[in-house]
């Protein structure tokens, strides 16, 4: 049987690269940010990142087993500028990270410091490949945006449609669609700052194709919201295993440039 990945001391980020070379590669992500080396690069500035999406209802969500999916695909969506260069990206899918307690969660740190969770917003390269698959074996093939979570005492509504499905999704492998208007853009935080680096997937076969766009403003979330993201079982069946730790650690930058814009 293939081996199952997953974020146990048996299965988790340690010994992955034991199943998937790439996963010991020098592009890792994520990466701890650290502020102090981050440079402003003018021509971030100069072609501003720019992004445009539909709203969508009826989006499919789904139960990896590593945490919950949306499969948001769409054709007439661009992200573009800032460090993709000429190309344009295209949205595929997006989902999250989170841990046991909002003290841990996200995968980029900055500083040393962690977030409560992080949303990916997952693009790739429609200007140079023909498909997500494609894209994903090219180093410029892909694009993520991550937004980094903070607990408060508001509950995020966009979240929150993904939460009121979670019931349906309890177990692995199942799905339903989001009933309600999913307008991506709503997932971002009013300031547009950002780090961007080279890296990869954070999880299997961890691709060295990512080019990271990380916000540095963190959206708010609530730790009921968290707590239904726990609630979901890595298992098929009736065992109940929950998710409550789904991120990578940090990787070694290396001699990445880690950028910065302040938009
Ligand atoms: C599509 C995909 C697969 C694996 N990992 C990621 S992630 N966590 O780097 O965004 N995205
Ligand atoms: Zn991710």
């Amino acid at each position: 049987m293939a081996a199952e990945w997953g974020y146990s001391p048996t299965n988790g980020p340690d010994v992955w690269a034991r199943l998937f070379p790439q996963a010991g590669g020098a592009r890792q992500s994520p990466v701890d940010i650290c502020t102090s080396i981050a440079s402003s690069d003018s021509n971030l500035e100069m072609k501003k990142l720019t992004f445009a999406y539909e709203s969508q209802s009826d989006l499919r969500i789904l139960n990896t087993g590593h945490g919950w999916k949306v499969e948001a695909p769409q054709s007439g969506s661009r992200l573009e500028g800032g460090p993709l260069g000429e190309d344009i990206y295209q949205l595929e899918q997006f989902h999250c990270h989170w841990g046991e307690t909002s003290a841990e969660g996200s995968e980029h740190t900055v500083d040393g410091r962690a977030y409560a969770g992080e949303l990916h917003l997952v693009h790739w390269n429609t200007t140079k490949y023909q498909s997500f698959a494609e894209a994903a074996q090219h180093p410029d093939g892909l694009a993520v945006l991550g937004v980094f979570f903070d607990v408060g005492n508001e509950s995020n509504d966009e979240i929150e449609k993904i939460v009121s499905t979670l019931s349906e999704i309890k177990f692995k492998g199942q799905f339903t669609d989001i009933p309600d208007v999913i307008d991506p853009t709503t997932f971002l935080p009013s300031g547009l700052g950002y780090w961007t680096y080279l890296g990869s997937l954070t999880t299997p076969p961890c691709n060295e194709c990512v080019i990271w766009i990380v916000y540095k403003e963190p959206i708010t979330v609530t730790e009921e919201q968290l707590v239904q993201f726990r609630c979901l079982s890595a298992c098929s069946g009736e065992a109940e295993e929950f998710i409550v730790k789904n991120y990578r650690p940090p990787q070694p930058l290396g001699n990445r440039a880690l950028r910065e814009c302040n938009a």
